[in-house]
Order: structure tokens, then sequence, then C-alpha cells
């Protein structure tokens, strides 16, 4: 396949935001690209699903937790050497349950209103997506 005709992942990312200003960050598992990166939480939109189904399946299945609701915050798209992936990334202030790290992933609460995170390295493209958070609650 040549650089033009890459497929794009879709994928959905949610920011768990909580009433002290803090979000949550997951270290990616073994055996997946980019294994001991630091990540917002989320994955591959699968067939037939909308963004906000596959964040909610992704973050029960990640964290343990449940939503019922989100809010849109952006639409990032990074090429990465193993995929071009398109993210909608939302942000969730209310859920169900201790978000726990069901595939055995590290986790980490982080301030935001810190200059970076304390846990490194992150996705590339988890940057954008903390700066646009930011900027709105700014
Ligand atoms: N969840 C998440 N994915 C991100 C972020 N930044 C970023 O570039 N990505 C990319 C990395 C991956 O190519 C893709 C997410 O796919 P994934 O491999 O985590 O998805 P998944 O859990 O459905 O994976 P799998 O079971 O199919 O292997 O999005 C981020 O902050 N959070």
């Amino acid at each position: 396949m040549t650089e033009t005709q890459r497929s794009i992942t879709e994928v959905a990312a949610g920011i768990l935001l909580d009433a002290e200003g803090r979000y949550l960050l997951g270290q990616r598992p073994e055996g997946k690209p980019y294994a001991g990166y630091w990540e917002v939480p989320g994955g591959k939109i699968e067939k037939g699903e909308s963004v906000f189904e596959a964040l909610k399946r992704e973050l029960w299945e990640e964290l343990g937790i449940e939503i019922e609701s989100s809010e849109e915050l952006t639409v990032l798209e990074h090429d990465y050497p193993h995929a071009y992936v398109r993210l909608h990334v939302s942000i969730i202030r209310d859920w169900k349950g201790t978000p726990k790290g069901c595939e055995n992933q590290s986790l980490s609460w982080e301030l935001l209103s810190a200059e970076k995170p304390s846990v490194e390295p992150l996705l590339p493209a988890a940057w954008p997506m903390l700066e646009r958070l930011r900027t709105l609650l700014s």
C-alpha cells in the first residue's frame, strides 16, 4: 500500500476529569504498538459503533467504569509509522466505579494545572488533546 492509500484508524479517547482538576493517564500494555507509552484511555472504534459507544465499551474493558455521558472536545489526526489515526476526544466528568487497570496497565492521575505530566513518555498525539483541554478550561 502506498502512503496515500493508507486507511484511517478511528479511535475514541476519553479524558476523565475529576472535581479536583485531575485527569487520568494509562500506560500502554506490552504487546501493543508504543507499549510503555502513556495515553488517555480509549481504543479503536469497531464497525457499527458510535464514538460514544466505543468509549463506553473501552472504558469498561480498560478501567471497569461505567459512563452515561461525555462532551466532545476535539478531533485530531496523527500519522504514526504503524497507522494513520483519527482521534475523537471526549471529556468525561461523571462515571460509576473507581478506575483500575483491568488490562494490568498502570494508571496515573495528573493535575491539569501542572506544566507537564509526572509520567513519561506520552504518545505523541496525547499532547495536543491536553493542550486543547487546558485552553478550553483556562
Ligand atoms: N487510547 C488512546 N489512543 C491513542 C492516543 N494517542 C494516540 O495516538 N493513540 C493511538 C494509538 C493507537 O494507534 C490508537 C489506539 O489504538 P489501541 O491499540 O489502543 O486500540 P485498542 O485498545 O482497540 O487495540 P487492540 O485491542 O485492537 O490492539 O490510537 C491516546 O491518547 N489514547
